[in-house]
């Protein structure tokens, strides 16, 4: 049965790609007025005009209480909850218009996976920076725009310290086909969804190259080590990535054709530069930007990252991928599952057990 939702206001979404314009879509097919806001103009009044965001959701009707706009502060002012789907490196560009518009009442809630470069913030920290004292939700999960416009099941996440946010966001997404579990670990939460992007570009790379499944549930598992062994050395919780927002995430993305980050990765293995292969995508794809943050990080921190050291040489230097893979396959041979989770880092601030609903 779906969840019967009270409003007092609207639910305001920021981005119009394809999962600004499903997130917005899941909850005005609810009755409840949604605004969704897009700086085009001309993309506003073909969705207002012909009911459906044909540039990245074709054959997706869009609910009659929704409504397009380019006006950011119509958008805003007295929503209850605000959305955010724009891509990293233009998030807090857009937090920024935004803030002037918003009330500390309001629920903001990031969709985004992806890490701001220099600063190698996550999304919920710009917030954080730019919103002094907001409200501050991340949604995660095996989540691609493009099956839950098409009503297939699935579910996600919502991470955030704040209770009473966790249950609206709970009531506003859940739906037949959407189940949306809650945690506390905001960071990891988040961190899951960004480090997943890496390895699926790696999986369809394998994918092109004609490698077998057992090689595709060698680059998964290995993953998942070296993602949890990343998020160890910055404070976090790994056994976070048990979950839908990390192991989910990561088998859905590195399976999936319809994965931006997948055809990327497929795309280069296929021989084209980096530079065709994200042009030809018209879309994000964070894996390439986190990429390099990540491995960045990584040698600065000194952690073991294999996986993303040798990608990063694949596609920042043009390495060719059969000689990288295969000075991997005689790296060091150490443990299979080489972590158990430090007594101390439930202690971490912000990086709690994650409690399911
Ligand atoms: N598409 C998917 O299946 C999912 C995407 N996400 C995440 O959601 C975020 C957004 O992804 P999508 O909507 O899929 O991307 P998209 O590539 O489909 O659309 C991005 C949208 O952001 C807009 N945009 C870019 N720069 C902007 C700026 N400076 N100001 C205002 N708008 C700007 C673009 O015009 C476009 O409408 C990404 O971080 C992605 O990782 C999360 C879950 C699923
Ligand atoms: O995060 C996603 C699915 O959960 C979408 O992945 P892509 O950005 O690779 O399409």
């Amino acid at each position: 049965m779906e969840t019967q939702v009270t409003h007092t206001s609207h639910i305001a979404v920021l981005g119009g790609g394809s999962f600004g314009t499903v997130i917005a879509n899941m909850v005005a097919e609810k009755g409840l007025p949604v605004r969704l806001w897009m700086r085009d103009a001309e993309r506003v009044e073909q969705i207002n005009r012909e009911r459906c965001n044909t540039r990245y959701v074709p054959d997706y009707p869009l609910a009659a209480s929704l409504e397009a706009t380019a006006d950011l502060s119509y958008a805003l002012k007295g929503a209850e909850v605000v959305f955010l789907s724009i891509p990293s490196h233009a998030f807090r560009s857009v937090l920024r218009q935004a803030v002037i518009d918003l009330t500390p009442e309001q629920m903001l809630i990031s969709t985004t996976k992806g890490i701001e470069t220099e600063s190698f913030s996550l999304m919920s920290e710009i917030i954080a920076d730019e919103v002094p004292g907001a409200r501050i939700g991340v949604l995660s999960g095996p989540n691609l725009a493009k099956e839950i416009a098409r009503r297939q099941l699935t579910a996600t996440v919502i991470a955030s310290q704040d209770e009473a946010l966790r249950s609206r966001i709970q009531q506003l997404l859940h739906s037949p086909y959407f189940r949306v579990y809650a945690s506390t670990d905001t960071y990891g939460v988040e961190l899951g969804g960004t480090l997943k992007n890496i390895y699926a570009i790696a999986a369809g790379m394998s994918a092109a190259l004609g490698m077998g499944e057992n090689t595709r549930s060698m680059l998964m598992t290995r993953a998942l080590a070296e993602m949890s062994r990343f998020a160890v050395s910055m404070g976090a919780n790994p056994m976070t990535f048990l979950g839908l927002a990390g192991v989910g995430d990561l088998i859905v993305t590195c399976m999936s054709p319809l994965s931006r980050n997948y055809r990327v990765g497929y795309a280069l293995g296929q021989g084209k530069t980096l530079d065709e292969a994200v042009s030809v995508l018209g879309e994000v794809a964070e894996g390439v930007n986190t990429l390099h943050q990540v491995r960045d990080k990584a040698s600065e921190m000194n952690i073991y990252m294999p996986l993303v050291m040798g990608l990063y040489e694949v596609v920042f230097t043009g390495a060719p991928v059969t000689e990288v893979a295969r000075s991997m396959m005689v790296n060091v041979q150490s443990s299979d599952v080489e972590f158990v989770l430090p007594r101390d880092a439930c202690a971490v601030s912000g990086a709690g057990p994650s409690s399911s609903q």
